[in-house]
């Protein structure tokens, strides 16, 4: 799939994207930073066909697109399990395949609305927890998630870590929190503030990774709750090992101690 010299403009003489060629190939996720409105979800919006561009093209989308939009909608009355189904049967998907793909993904994020709670009742973090399972159940050929970790508590961050680390379909975020970052074979690419996408992937540096392991006091989850998001690697109790883009280590190592860590081992990697 090809985006080809996209640009997006919602007032003449104001373009919000120029110029953007981006390549998305399955199994690569391309991971896109820039500063708060530099057009990161509206480029999102149009590789996942919800906006068309101004100029430009967007060539050999897959049929099936499982987009996580940055603003889930939140008025709606209908429960989630209904609101899935609903979605499955709208884009064609097989009722059976979706429902049993939604449930093990509720199941995986630690879903904990009640069944007949209307969407719009349900916590910031449930409601992620609904719109990461629209789109992961769709039989998606392309993933197009914007801030897939936001709201999220510590289990349901190494989860979806676990579940999009195994994804092999085409995929575009956008991740504040570093985690995208480290899944495996991850492509970083910056928009800057004029609506330009940098030339290729991101600066090598943004691919090193620091493996760190410490140890806590007590239950690891407790900890985590309290620092910022990271790829858990392996858990016990009193040991925590995580995985983070080395841009993000310091703040997350600082959190861990002042948490009451203590740092056992650092290593860097090359993703
Ligand atoms: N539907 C719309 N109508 C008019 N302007 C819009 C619309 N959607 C986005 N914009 C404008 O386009 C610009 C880019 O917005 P966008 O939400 O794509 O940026 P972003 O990089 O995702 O921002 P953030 O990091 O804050 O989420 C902003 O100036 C925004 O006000």
């Amino acid at each position: 799939m090809r985006l080809v010299d996209v640009g997006k403009s919602y007032r003449p003489g104001s373009p919000v994207l120029t110029g953007v060629d981006l390549v998305l190939e399955p199994g690569v996720p391309s991971v896109l930073h820039g500063p708060n409105g530099s057009g990161k979800s509206t480029l999102l919006r149009i590789a996942a066909g919800c906006e068309t561009p101004t100029t430009g093209r967007v060539d050999g989308r897959p049929d099936v697109v499982g987009y996580l939009p940055d603003r889930f909608p939140a008025l709606l009355r209908l429960p989630a399990r209904r609101y899935l189904r609903h979605l499955a049967a709208i884009r064609g998907v097989p009722a059976d395949d979706a429902a049993a793909t939604a449930e093990e993904v509720l199941a995986e994020l630690g879903f904990t609305g009640a069944d007949d709670e209307p969407m719009a009742a349900l916590s910031k973090g449930n409601t992620q927890k609904v719109g990461l399972a629209q789109a992961l159940s769709c039989g998606a050929g392309l993933l197009v998630l914007d801030e897939p970790w936001s709201g999220l508590d510590a289990d349901a961050i190494a989860a979806l870590d676990d579940r999009l680390a195994d994804v092999r379909v085409r995929m575009l975020l956008t991740d504040h929190t570093g985690t995208a970052e480290t899944l495996p074979g991850a492509q970083v690419r910056r928009l800057g503030p004029d609506g330009r996408l940098d030339r290729g992937p991101g600066p090598t540096a943004s691919r090193v990774r620091v493996r760190v392991e410490v140890r806590c006091p007590g239950d690891p989850r407790a900890v985590l709750d309290r620092l910022p998001p990271a790829r858990v690697e392996e858990m016990a109790p009193g040991r925590l090992v995580v995985l983070l883009a080395s841009r993000h280590s310091d703040a997350w190592l600082a959190a861990a101690l002042a948490a009451g860590c203590s740092v056992h081992d650092v290593v860097r990697e090359q993703a």
